[in-house]
């Protein structure tokens, strides 16, 4: 009778699995320690030895598995990970096990295609900023006085806007900035509590409502104004609809794609103006210059006028915004805070701090504010929030524990929702599970981004 060959490594192999199929931690641990490549080594059906331990419920050689760099993130032939065999069988200690372990690899829940094509509400630059133009006083000043210049006007950091067409609805035309002449605001620019700031340039293609008066550069300049006291009683608006937005949120979110970037420049540096009245190293009073991108201390010895120094420039806080995918690559994590609208729940969010790279600001704001351990984070977009001047750097993330505590000082709730839930969100399928933030937010974005990417949708 022909007796079937089998290779002493094949028998070694088979000898190894069975040891992590029973339980023989220390045969398991011996044997890495002899030959250390048989730990990923797989068997019949692409089972490791992390899978049988985990499917048998031996939590221990599961541990010394991982312990000797084990990767966690091989699959057998029906696409199962140890993880995934282990919550099947009910193991929850080892599936907890195999999610908390860092060093495995659980990047291939993250989305491989590229992050082109992403515009975000209040990222697009309708103007061209020619910061060049910042320090020629004399073209800034004649740009200023041309009656081909735009002036948007702001009072207490709110836009001057019209309605947009009746029954817009929730459209995002509802309101359209109202883009005024030097003649109309020369007076107020006289008043010493007037903030000026450049702009930039039209690009290409005008507003259609804008009349053909050209400059003969070609160039279209754009002024940004706050007035300190309300400008309505002085001046003569071109049209009697006109009115400054009440609050800032969500009015804001309802603009044109191409005006809402413009808002977002022109917000964010008028409030800083508005808020560093006076020279953050000194005190004293300071000058606006570079056609409002910088304020000058007037003292001559500030320290702020040796070398160049931040606190002479406009800011921009950066956030990071994150989805995270738990390690069974079919729920996310949101959360709520009490502002929030009843049922609302949104992307996990934070300031980055001193001297801390975007992917440690993701994984600090996830642990504190819910507990959650992240492993990979990958970028995704990002977006102006000028609110008044945050930068939102939007990511996708790994998690690598799945038990929650929130902090209750920063979010009201945080939880877990299956990917169903969340195209139930976006499809309006059934009674949805919860409500999401606004489309024009990038917490939106980026939901549907993961979404999307592993759905198909
Ligand atoms: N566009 C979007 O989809 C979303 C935007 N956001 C924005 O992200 C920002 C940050 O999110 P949070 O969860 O509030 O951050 P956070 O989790 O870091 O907590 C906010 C706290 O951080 C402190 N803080 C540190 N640096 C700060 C700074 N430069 N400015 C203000 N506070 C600072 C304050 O004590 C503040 O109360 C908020 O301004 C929020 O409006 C938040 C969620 C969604
Ligand atoms: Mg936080
Ligand atoms: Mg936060
Ligand atoms: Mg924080
Ligand atoms: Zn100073």
């Amino acid at each position: 009778m022909a007796s079937v060959q089998v290779s002493p490594k094949d028998e070694m192999l088979a000898r190894f699995l069975d040891a992590a199929a029973t339980g023989n931690v220390a045969k398991v641990s011996a044997m890495i320690t002899h030959s250390s490549s048989l730990i990923n080594e797989s068997g019949e059906n692409g089972w490791t030895a992390l899978m049988l331990g985990a499917r048998n419920g031996h939590f221990k050689v599961v541990q010394t598995l991982l312990t000797n760099g084990c990767d966690k993130s091989s699959v057998n032939k029906s696409g199962q990970t140890a993880y995934d065999i282990a919550r099947f069988w009910g193991h929850k200690h080892i599936a907890s096990l195999l999610a908390n372990s860092r060093g495995g690899n659980s990047h291939h829940l993250l989305p491989s295609s590229g992050t082109e094509g992403h515009e975000n509400y209040f990222s697009r630059e309708y103007l061209n900023r020619m910061s060049e133009k910042r320090t020629d006083s004399p073209w800034l000043k004649a740009k200023q006085s041309s009656p081909a210049s735009v002036y948007i006007l702001f009072f207490n950091l709110n836009p001057l806007v019209t309605s947009g067409a009746d029954g817009a609805g929730e459209s995002e035309r509802d309101f359209k900035l109202c883009k005024l002449r030097w003649g109309t605001v020369k007076e107020l620019l006289t008043k010493p509590g007037t903030t000026v700031i450049f702009l930039g340039v039209e690009k290409q293609v005008k507003f259609a409502s804008q009349p053909p008066v050209e400059d003969e550069d070609g160039l279209t300049a754009w002024f940004a104004l706050n007035a300190e006291d309300n400008p309505m009683e002085d001046l003569q608006f071109p049209s009697p609809n006109c009115f400054f937005l009440k609050s800032t949120f969500p009015a804001l979110l309802q603009l044109s794609s191409d005006e809402a970037g413009v808002i977002a420049q022109a917000r964010s540096v008028l409030a800083w103006h508005n808020r560093y009245s006076f020279c953050p190293t000194c005190g004293s009073r300071t000058k606006i210059d570079e056609g409002g991108y910088k304020r000058t201390c007037l003292k001559e010895d500030c320290r702020s006028l040796q070398g160049i120094h931040n606190t002479c420039y406009p800011r921009v806080d950066p956030v990071v915004i994150m989805l995270v995918i738990h390690p069974d690559g079919d729920q996310c994590l949101l959360g709520r805070k009490k502002t929030f609208p009843v049922g609302m729940y949104s992307c996990l969010a934070g300031f980055i701090e001193p001297g801390e790279v975007i992917e440690e600001a993701v994984r600090r704001e996830v642990e504190e504010e819910s507990g959650i351990k992240v492993g990979p984070v990958q970028y995704v977009s990002s977006q102006p929030w000028p609110m008044p001047s945050s930068l939102m750097i939007g990511c996708l993330a790994v998690a690598e524990s799945t038990d929650i505590k929130v902090d209750e000082n920063e979010i009201e709730e945080a939880r877990w929702f299956t990917r169903q839930q969340v195209i139930d969100v976006f499809t309006k399928n059934s009674k949805p599970a919860f409500s999401m933030a606004p489309r024009q937010a990038i917490a939106h974005q980026l939901i549907k981004h993961w979404i999307g990417v592993n759905a198909n949708l």
